[in-house]
């Protein structure tokens, strides 16, 4: 029997975490496998108000510095409240972004630092990390064009930045990813998504 485990999916908006997170917790759960799927902002009651507060209104109505607080406080509780508990009774937990998402928004391209936003996190979180993070690489183009063919009613606060903000949070990523490749694993978003999702399932192998 092997442990439960915590895998997250990360990269910038459009690229296909949400698609990929509901097919690769079905392949898991076809394997036999209890599968949790979450999200951040978000996962638990607690950290869902904090995601109203953090996704709606003006895309200046926080500093970089209070959205990093407000992540990391939706992040401790999705932590304490959802991830943690779910582990400890054996089941698997996928998350729809997690700390990664904060080193790169608020850390590397809101300038909070990347080292503050990881200190927020081991102050909230107690620096609780996944067993394997997949970053989801598309082109730059490819994945605002998903993500503009989805949102026709329009985006959040800070999905709807323009895209040269969004074109840094693709670099931050890769910069993450260097930083840690044993835990941070990049996987090519293009093509059909049985395909990614082959390609991700392929990456997890060694775990399951
Ligand atoms: N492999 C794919 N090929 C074509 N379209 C895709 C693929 N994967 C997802 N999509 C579509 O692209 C759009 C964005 O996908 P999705 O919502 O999963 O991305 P996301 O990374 O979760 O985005 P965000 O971070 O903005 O929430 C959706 O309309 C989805 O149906
Ligand atoms: C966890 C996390 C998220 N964000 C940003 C990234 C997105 O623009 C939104 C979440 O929207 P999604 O459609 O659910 O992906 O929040 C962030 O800036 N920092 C974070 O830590």
């Amino acid at each position: 029997m092997t442990r439960a485990r915590f895998i997250t999916l990360e990269g910038g908006e459009g690229v296909g975490k949400s698609t990929q997170l509901v097919a690769l917790a079905a392949a898991l759960r076809a394997r036999g496998l209890d599968v949790v799927e979450t999200r951040e902002p978000g996962g638990s009651p607690g950290a869902e108000a904090i995601r109203q507060l953090l996704l709606q209104g003006s895309e200046d109505r926080w500093t970089a510095e209070s959205e990093a607080l407000l992540f990391a406080a939706a992040r401790a509780d999705h932590v304490a409240r959802t991830i943690k508990p779910a582990l400890a009774a054996g089941q698997w937990v996928i998350s729809d972004r997690f700390i990664d998402s904060s080193v790169a928004y608020q850390g590397i391209v809101g300038h909070v630092g990347a080292d503050a936003v990881r200190q927020l996190h081991a102050i909230g979180s107690h620096g609780f990390l996944p067993d394997r993070t997949f970053l989801l690489r598309l082109e730059n183009r490819a994945a605002a064009e998903r993500a503009r063919a989805r949102d026709t009613e329009g985006s959040d606060r800070i999905g709807g930045r323009e895209q040269a903000f969004h074109d840094r949070i693709g670099f931050a990523f890769g910069v993450i990813a260097n930083e840690e490749p044993e835990r941070v694993r990049p996987i090519d978003a293009a093509g059909a998504p049985e395909a990614v999702t082959a390609r991700l399932l392929a990456a997890l192998e060694d775990l399951l």
